[in-house]
């Protein structure tokens, strides 16, 4: 049975991506959106992809980028996935020869079947919280009982995750994998290497004894 995947997201700095691996993530995440007190310029996004090992997945994360913004990146940093994090349709995710996956921002009226079948061609689909001033990284929970138990894809749960509730979030949602960037910080942009370790043991600590479904 597979442990439940772990994205440590809003890497800005080669020693956290070292650090996020060594700990056993699964996927780090580079933030190309510049309002984000996380974003990173091509050249930091260089210097980190270089610093990541192989097996690791380098997540890019875009938020309503124009095509020729993403088409930019992927010529000059070696992305393995992307991440859409504002109103982006499927046939945008789609278009760029590249695995990818569909953020959604769940609020109590959100339709997630509905999303499901919108952004089939996906390789997952994150949800994060709802928050009207900001499209992610709020470090915010949401009612998870809004994911239903049917998925057509591998579901990435995040929004407010740490090492203290990561475990329940586990045991009530049966993700494919958990996305954390605020409940790893000591900084914003800068992971603090012991939440990162203590994040990713909690996660195996009942990861592996659970349903990580698939879909
Ligand atoms: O990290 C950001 O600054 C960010 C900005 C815009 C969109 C998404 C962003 N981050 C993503 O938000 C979720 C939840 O983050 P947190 O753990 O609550 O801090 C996660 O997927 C981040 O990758």
């Amino acid at each position: 049975m597979p442990s439940t995947r772990v994205k440590i997201c809003g890497v800005t700095r080669p020693e956290d991506a070292r650090a996020a691996a060594s700990a056993g993530a699964d996927a780090i995440g580079l933030v190309f959106y510049e309002p984000s007190p996380r974003a990173v310029t091509l050249e930091q996004a260089r210097a980190v992809v270089a610093a990541t090992p192989a097996f690791v997945t380098v997540t890019g994360l875009f938020v309503n980028p124009t095509e020729s913004e993403v088409r930019e990146t992927l010529a000059s940093v070696a992305l393995d996935l992307l991440q859409f994090h504002g109103d982006e349709s499927p046939s945008f995710c789609d278009q760029f020869r590249r695995r990818w996956m569909k953020a959604i921002r769940m609020r109590d009226s959100t339709d997630l079947g509905s999303a499901f079948r919108q952004y089939a061609g996906g390789s997952g689909m994150l949800v994060d919280a709802y928050s009207p001033e900001r499209y992610g990284g709020t470090g915010e929970t949401f009612d998870w009982s809004l994911i239903p138990p049917e998925r057509p894809m591998p579901v990435i749960l995040a929004g407010g995750l740490t090492s203290a509730n990561v475990a329940a979030a586990i045991a009530r949602v049966a993700p494919w994998g958990v996305d954390v960037s605020g409940g790893v910080e000591r900084d914003k942009g800068i992971k603090d290497p012991k939440r990162v370790v203590d994040f990713i043991n909690e996660v195996n600590r009942v990861g592996k004894t659970d349903r990580s479904n698939a879909q």
